[in-house]
């Protein structure tokens, strides 16, 4: 079992370094490559609300989900998720650019608060639980009653994990530790899952879903924390950034890496698709088969052994990809010409459409 997730987070691990290789030729990522996808906050309504609102799907701007949310209940606390998330994921990628670092208490305590404004919550947004037990349904960890020492523990940990190299790894252990740590008494998850795609984005990787609105995504999801976490479940450790990360290392974190990388590469691919309408669109896949000189049953092939970046919005039976979209095969080198030629200036304009098109077929 433990040489199965070894060898099946290996793969993983090369599947998104090849593909952040091609984002990166591709001009990398930018604020119009990004968006707060639904299903990050969906799973916040209820079923009924849910279902109508995932037919009208995509929301880029706060005034369109404000219109539709009027009166709902739940509301407040949906348009502070995505009002909080739009704001940490451009700070991310402001940070990326500046080489600058904002993970510091404040800043947590800073989207706690954000998140909690105007809801029941409003006494406590913003405040570590110090002195409060806190329980987590189903959990073993027992989360430690000094919330602010071990919140001033974690950011300092977040560097260290980083440094160590592999980004899989310290984004399912960041996650891990916030979690366990649980410093507030309600909305650690929601905060848990911004600050993660913080260190995404940071990171140079397009933000991702962790949650899902499936109850058996949501069971996986905190069996891997449960087992990430497994170092922490006879009690914590003084509240020093080393002792923390010692403590993570004796957890199983894989299952939890495997998921992040999951969510990576299918948020990864879109994004992907969005930078190459910089210099050229998606074309049909017959299309795409003529210009590489190979029959359309082999980029089936090479789609399954993620060869091809292929698209297929909606379901629908006409299929997208691009012969630059080939990573290459040992008898064949990748398309990408070392050579870009210079951004088409209407691509912003085309990237909406095309977000339109990959995130929310239904709307078309
Ligand atoms: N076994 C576990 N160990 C540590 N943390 C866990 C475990 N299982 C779940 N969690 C985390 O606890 C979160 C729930 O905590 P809390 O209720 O404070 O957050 P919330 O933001 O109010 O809820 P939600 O995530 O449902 O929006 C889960 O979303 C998950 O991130």
């Amino acid at each position: 079992m433990a040489r199965e997730l070894h060898v099946a987070y290996n793969k993983m691990r090369r599947a998104l370094e090849e593909r952040l290789g091609l984002l990166r030729r591709l001009g990398g990522m930018d604020l119009r490559l990004i968006q707060v996808a639904n299903e990050e906050w969906l799973y916040m309504l209820q079923e009924d609300t849910r279902n109508s609102l995932a037919i009208e799907g995509y929301f880029t701007t706060e005034r369109e989900l404000r219109e539709v949310l009027r009166g709902r209940k739940g509301a407040a606390e949906v348009l502070n998720y995505f009002r909080t998330a739009q704001f940490v994921y451009e700070q991310a990628l402001q940070d990326l650019q500046e080489e600058a670092w904002h993970l510091d208490v404040a800043f947590v305590n800073n989207i706690h608060g954000q998140l909690f404004r105007e809801t029941p919550q409003e006494a406590e947004r913003g405040r570590p639980a110090d002195g409060v037990e806190r329980r987590i349904r189903g959990a073993k960890v027992r989360p430690p009653l000094e919330a602010g020492d071990y919140l001033r523990a974690f950011v300092r940990a977040v560097p260290l994990l980083l440094k160590r190299g592999e980004v899989l790894e310290a984004l399912a252990k960041v996650h891990t530790l916030f979690e366990a740590i649980h410093p507030y008494r309600g909305g650690n998850g929601r905060v848990g899952r911004v600050l993660l795609n913080y260190v995404a984005i940071r990171s140079g990787l397009p933000p991702l879903v962790v949650k899902g609105l499936e109850d058996q995504d949501r069971k996986r999801y905190y069996e891997a924390i449960e087992q990430a976490d497994r170092g922490l479940h006879h009690g914590f450790p003084p509240p020093e950034p080393n002792a923390l990360v010692g403590a993570l290392d004796q957890g199983e974190w894989r299952p939890l890496a495997l998921l992040l990388g999951e969510a990576l590469l299918a948020h990864l691919d879109k994004v992907i698709a969005l930078a190459l309408v910089r210099f050229a669109d998606l074309l049909p896949l017959d299309q795409v088969a003529r210009s590489l000189g190979v029959d359309r049953q082999i980029l089936y092939v090479w789609q399954q052994r993620g060869r091809l970046v292929v698209y297929r919005p909606g379901g629908k039976r006409n299929l997208l990809s691009h012969p630059w979209l080939f990573l290459g095969t040992r008898e064949r080198p990748p398309l990408l010409p070392p050579e870009l030629p210079p951004p088409r200036p209407e691509w912003p304009e085309r990237v909406k459409d095309l977000q339109r098109l990959l995130f929310h077929p239904e709307d078309l």
